[in-house]
Formats: structure tokens, C-alpha cells, sequence
């Protein structure tokens, strides 16, 4: 008997490009979302976009209230319901990079309420995902939330942010290589749920942005639309599959490792491309696609190396030898890699 379910979760308005900022309202309004808007942001984005969309709001007899948070955090996630429940709000907007829109995402899903996505950089795939991202002790959770009902990624915004940001958005897509191939791995080893769109959307991402690469440049309107479309298309694929699998593999548990032991010492999406590097040369050894990817890094200015991240030597072993234990979430770690193992990789890779 055929019992297989599923439940794809999708945003229904996503608006990218030329000055769409200025439409946030009408977006809202289309969704019939009424009521009052709670606006989550940080300093930067507020002053890049955030003051914009709520005298946007004002403008229109709406009247926004609005919190600040910095860090993905259970407390900061907690903060934003508090402040949901002080203000009566009856939606949340997250305006900013990636910890902002997750916070916003998560505490939406908590009160049931909807939320609008409005990223001020194109430096991560969270934009569009039904996940958000948290630390908590020696772990990290990947939590299932509902995916924004609409998105408003603004290319002109994007594109005059520091260009950094776009180079970690390009390197996050990039990782979406060896995410899948983590994810194809954990299903022959383990009996995974692998999802076929979810698995080849995500990949052909990767293909699309790398063959796109001599196009995406600092200070480009263009440069931008390619990498949003990119974020979104790698969000949808997270959607599809009901799991961050497809973007989201042994690069990621690297990743999130490093931000434990030096925290904020790189941008997520430059650090889980240095991790593609190596986590690439595990899956097929020397004469393997590691060098394509550490090439198409190169070729958009993202990091290749730990001294390129600001990252030590020694903290970059630690974490490789350590990631596994991050979550259970089986990859080409395996029950994890010895020093010796970890060390050769990284030099061979010219990571260290
Ligand atoms: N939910 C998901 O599926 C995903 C979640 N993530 C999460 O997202 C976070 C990483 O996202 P990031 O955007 O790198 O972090 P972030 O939100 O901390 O932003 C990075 C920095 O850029 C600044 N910024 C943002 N827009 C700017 C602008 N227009 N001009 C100048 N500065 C600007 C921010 O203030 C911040 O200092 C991590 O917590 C990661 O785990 C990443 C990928 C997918
Ligand atoms: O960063 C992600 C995809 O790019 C997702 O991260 P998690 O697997 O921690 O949810
Ligand atoms: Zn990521």
C-alpha cells in the first residue's frame, strides 16, 4: 500500500530586483496580512533598509512596532516573542542578514503568526527556507519553521552591500556540492529520506551560479539578481526536500563548529566554502573536484585558505576532528576524522 506523504511549504510572494523595497506593502497587503507589523532587525540593516519599510508602514496608516537582535539565539528568539506579545503585533518582519531573518522566522513560527523576509545581503540561503539555524551548547539545531509568506530581496540594496557579503551568499551556494553529495551518501550508508528534486535543484544551483561566476561582480545590480535567485532557488530545494540536506552537509557541521570556537571570526558562508574544499577532497580523494571548487571560489573572491578566513591552523583541525559531534546528521565524517587524517587534508588542499 502507498502511504508516502508530504508537505511542501513554499513563500507565495517573493518580489526580487530593482527598488522593490518600495513595494513591501503592497505585498503585505496582497496576502491580506493585517493588523500591526513587528519589525526584527539589527543596526546595520535598519539603517540600509529597515527605517525605509516602516516609514513605508506609517506612510500607510499602519503602525510597526520594532526590536533589535545581533545573534541567533534561543534568548534573542524569545526576546522578539516578548516583544510580539508587548506589541500586540500580528506579524513579524525580518529585515537583514541571515541571524535576523531566522530569529524572526522562528519566532513567527512560535506565535503563529506570519512573516516577510526582507534580506539587506545576499549572503546566505536562509532567505526563502522553511529552516532556521541556532546554536545551543556543544550543538546546533537545524529547526523546521514555517518559510516566510513573502520575500522582498531588493538587488539595488544587495548590491551596495559590502561586497563580502555577496561572496559568502556565492560561497554558501557553492557548498551545495558536497551537501548533496553527503546527503546521497547518508542514503546509500544509512537509509536516509533522500529527495530527488530536492537533491538535482540544489546541485543544478551550484551549476548555474558557478557557470555564471564571470558575471557576478562587486558593485553590479545584475551581480545581485544572480546570487538572489541562486539563495532562493537553494531555499526552495531545502523546502522540497522538508530538511537543510540539500544545502547543509559535513561543510555545514565544519561550519558550525568554527563559529563555537572562534566565533565571529568569518562569515558562515565563507566558512562552509573552505569546508567544501575539503569535505570534496574526503569524497573523492586527490585527483577529485576539490581544485573545481576551490577554483570557483577564487574566481568570486571567497576565501580558499584559514589564514584567508583569519581562522588558525590549529582551531581549523580542532573543528574538522570535532564536527560529527555537532548533530546527528550522517556525512563523509563518518564516526569522525583522526588529527593526522584532518591535518593531511587541509595541507593537501592548501587550506593550511
Ligand atoms: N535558515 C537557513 O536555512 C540558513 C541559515 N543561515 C544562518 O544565517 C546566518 C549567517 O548569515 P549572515 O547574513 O552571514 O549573518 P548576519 O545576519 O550576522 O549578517 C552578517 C553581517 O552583515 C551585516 N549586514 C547585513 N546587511 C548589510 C548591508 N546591507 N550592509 C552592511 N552590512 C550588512 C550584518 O549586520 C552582520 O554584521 C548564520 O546564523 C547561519 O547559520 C545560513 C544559511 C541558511
Ligand atoms: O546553512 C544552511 C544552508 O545553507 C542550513 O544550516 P543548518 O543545516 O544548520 O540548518
Ligand atoms: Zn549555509
Amino acid at each position: 500500500m502507498f502511504e508516502k506523504s508530504t508537505w511542501i511549504r513554499l513563500p507565495r510572494n517573493v518580489l526580487v530586483g530593482h527598488e522593490v523595497l518600495e513595494k513591501t506593502v503592497d505585498a503585505v497587503e496582497e496576502l491580506h496580512l493585517t493588523g500591526r507589523p513587528l519589525i526584527v532587525t539589527g543596526e546595520i540593516p535598519r539603517e540600509v533598509a529597515g527605517n525605509a519599510v516602516r516609514k513605508q508602514f506609517e506612510d500607510r496608516g499602519h503602525d510597526p512596532a520594532e526590536v533589535l537582535v545581533e545573534e541567533a539565539s534561543f534568548a534573542a528568539v524569545q526576546r522578539v516573542i516578548d516583544a510580539a506579545e508587548a506589541a500586540d503585533a500580528d506579524y513579524l518582519i525580518g529585515v537583514g542578514g541571515g541571524k535576523p531573518i531566522d530569529i524572526t522566522k522562528m519566532a513567527a513560527d512560535e506565535r503563529g503568526v506570519g512573516f516577510v523576509s526582507v534580506p539587506t545581503a545576499a549572503s546566505h540561503d536562509g532567505i526563502v527556507s522553511g529552516r532556521a539555524s541556532v546554536p545551543e551548547g556543544t550543538t546546533r539545531h537545524s529547526v523546521a519553521a514555517n518559510p516566510p509568506v513573502a520575500v522582498i530581496a531588493d538587488t539595488g540594496i544587495i548590491a551596495d552591500a559590502p561586497w563580502r557579503l555577496t561572496t559568502a551568499g556565492c560561497a554558501d551556494i557553492i557548498s551545495n556540492y558536497t551537501a548533496v553529495k553527503d546527503w546521497e551518501l547518508a542514503r546509500r550508508l544509512q537509509d536516509v529520506t533522500y529527495s530527488e528534486y530536492g537533491g538535482a535543484l540544489s546541485r543544478m544551483t551550484a551549476e548555474l551560479l558557478v557557470d555564471h561566476a564571470g558575471s557576478i561582480k562587486q558593485g553590479l545590480e545584475e551581480s545581485a539578481w544572480i546570487v538572489v535567485k541562486a539563495l532562493v532557488s537553494s531555499g526552495v530545494a531545502m523546502s522540497i526536500a522538508g530538511t537543510s540536506r540539500p544545502a547543509s552537509g559535513a561543510e555545514h557541521l565544519f561550519s558550525h563548529q568554527l563559529d563555537r570556537l572562534a566565533p565571529d571570526a568569518a562569515l558562515h558562508g565563507h566558512q562552509v566554502g573552505v569546508g567544501s574544499i575539503m569535505v570534496e577532497y574526503l569524497h573523492s580523494g586527490e585527483h577529485g573536484e576539490w581544485r573545481d571548487i576551490r577554483d570557483a571560489l577564487a574566481a568570486i573572491g571567497a576565501p580558499t585558505t584559514a589564514a584567508e578566513l583569519g581562522i588558525d591552523e590549529a582551531t581549523v583541525l580542532e573543528a574538522l576532528t570535532t564536527a560529527h559531534e555537532i548533530r546527528d546528521r550522517y556525512t563523509i565524517l563518518g564516526n569522525g576524522m583522526s588529527e593526522p587524517a584532518a591535518r593531511e587534508a587541509a595541507e593537501f588542499t592548501g587550506v593550511i
